[in-house]
């Protein structure tokens, strides 16, 4: 299975250069997308998440599940024996370092290895072991003595893909008579043969060539199918009707397994559409919050006033490391060429970079290398780092209308005052319009958003204290 994996990694394609889909208009030219909000992008933020998370989420939030249909068992195990899997899978997940089951792993993989299978939709945040759960559950259903598909695992992108095939493979190490697949982008199968690995993990536009377009495998003998980052699936055009398409070719005992990490009404329609009678599963993410952490706002003429205020703050107190949040990649670079003119260590992360590119700048800021990151939206979610303590809203987070976007100010500098250590946050306002989305913010979270002269060098002082 390693060299499976190998191959497919070995491709043209470089390994995270992100191309959603093929058949989608030619993308806007960076420069028109300079001036423009820069906006995360959901298959590339996924893809981040899973690359930077360096093990499992542990999270406090109870589980909230709900059974559609009233004859399916649940239980819950706290070990993975209880589980009675194949000896070698057992192996394959103590070799991966998982001792016991997480929290999500824990209920979800009763259900998911039930027999007669029973239909699953889970939802629960990066991290939490939900990859490793339903590989599982794919490795423990095929049947080796068939020669012919019998899992489908979509996943929005070809990285993706490729990462839950690497989770496949490691975990299936030990059992080298279970075959699977790429059914991405590059992977060319002949015309007239048919396919005989037991299980294909890829994108749905390939999946629907092979299995309806060319019949390399027959759908109707898939036992398992698996949607992963239904959330990034449902944004991707395109990948919402193929999804549907597929499913309508597989059979009624097909077992449907719906993962996604967040949880919004159009996941859920699509889900409920897909998976009939399912047992739903979901663990809320741990809420982030402004307890800890010190606001402010500071009254600037303009751009450059903007930019004389950080140099005061930095002139006056020591500052370990700080993230500035702007609106656009160009004020970002105009940011960064200023702040880099003055001596400071900047790193820029803006939606122009490839996720390899942003993996490289997030990896320097981490470990110290540069003091500023300046950045966009395309941070502002799922990505921890820890050790900053100031959050500088170069511009005030705005939805399409203009109005406060309260959810991304939280994302944004609710993860400065984490674990008991207190952060602060400064909001650069220029003009009537920032000043009330300030106000609107302040209100929404009735939490004081202080005034703060940066021409006082006592002022600034005190919020270092
Ligand atoms: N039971 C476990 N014990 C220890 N580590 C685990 C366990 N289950 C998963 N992990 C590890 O935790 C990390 C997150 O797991 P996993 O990728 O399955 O989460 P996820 O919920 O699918 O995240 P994402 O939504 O980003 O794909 C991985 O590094 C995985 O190897």
């Amino acid at each position: 299975m390693t060299d499976w994996v190998k191959i497919a990694e070995d491709q043209e394609i470089p390994k995270f250069k992100i191309d959603l889909n093929a058949d989608e208009p030619a993308p806007t030219t960076t420069a028109s997308k300079d001036n423009e909000p820069d906006v995360a992008d959901p298959a590339e933020t996924s893809l981040l998440i899973k690359i930077l998370g360096k093990g499992l989420v542990n999270t406090k939030q109870s589980l909230d599940i709900q059974q559609k249909n009233p004859n399916s068992p649940l239980h819950s195990v706290k070990t993975f024996e209880a589980l009675h899997l194949k000896p070698e899978l057992l192996k394959g997940i103590y070799a991966m370092g998982f001792n016991t089951p997480s929290k999500i792993q824990e209920t979800a993989l009763p259900t998911l290895l039930a027999d007669p299978p029973q239909n699953m939709i889970a939802q629960s945040q990066s991290g939490t072991g939900k990859t490793a759960a339903f590989v599982l559950a794919m490795l423990s259903r095929v049947n080796v003595a068939l020669d012919h598909p019998q899992v489908l695992c979509l996943s929005p992108t070809y990285e993706l893909a490729i990462q839950t095939g690497e989770v496949a493979a490691r975990m299936g190490q030990f059992c080298p008579e279970i075959k699977l697949r790429f059914a991405v982008r590059g992977e060319e199968v002949d015309r007239n043969s048919k396919i005989t690995e037991h299980i294909l993990i890829g994108t749905p536009g390939k999946m629907l060539d092979w299995g309806l377009k060319m019949r390399l495998f027959d759908m109707k003998k898939i036992r398992v199918f698996v949607l992963d980052e239904a959330d990034v699936m449902i944004a991707t055009q395109g990948h919402h009707d193929q999804c549907i398409r597929i499913h309508k070719m597989l059979s009624s005992q097909c077992q449907m397994l719906f993962f996604s990490a967040t949880y919004d009404k159009e996941v859920m329609d699509f889900a409920r559409l897909i998976v009939p009678e399912p047992t739903i599963i979901r663990l809320m993410r741990e809420e982030e919050s402004l307890d800890n952490i010190k606001q402010y706002y500071v009254n600037c003429k303009n751009e450059e006033g903007k930019y004389n205020a950080i140099q005061n703050i930095y002139g006056c107190i020591s500052i370990g490391q700080a993230i500035i949040f702007c609106h656009t990649r160009k004020t970002a670079a105009w940011l960064a060429a200023k702040m880099t003119a003055d001596g400071h260590s900047v790193a820029v992360l803006s939606g122009d970079l490839t996720v390899e590119q942003r993996l490289a700048v997030l990896d320097r800021f981490r470990s110290g290398q540069e003091k500023v990151l300046i950045t966009t939206n395309v941070l502002s979610r799922g990505i921890d780092i820890e050790q900053v303590t100031i959050v500088v809203n170069f511009d005030l987070p705005v939805d399409l209308r203009g109005n406060a976007d309260c959810e991304t100010y939280l994302h944004r500098i609710g993860r400065t005052g984490r674990f008991g250590k207190s952060g602060i946050a400064i909001n650069l306002i220029d003009g009537e319009k920032s000043m009330s989305v300030c106000r609107a913010i302040e209100k929404h979270f009735q939490k004081d958003i202080i005034y703060l002269n940066t021409d006082n060098a006592d002022d600034i002082e005190k919020i270092g204290n």
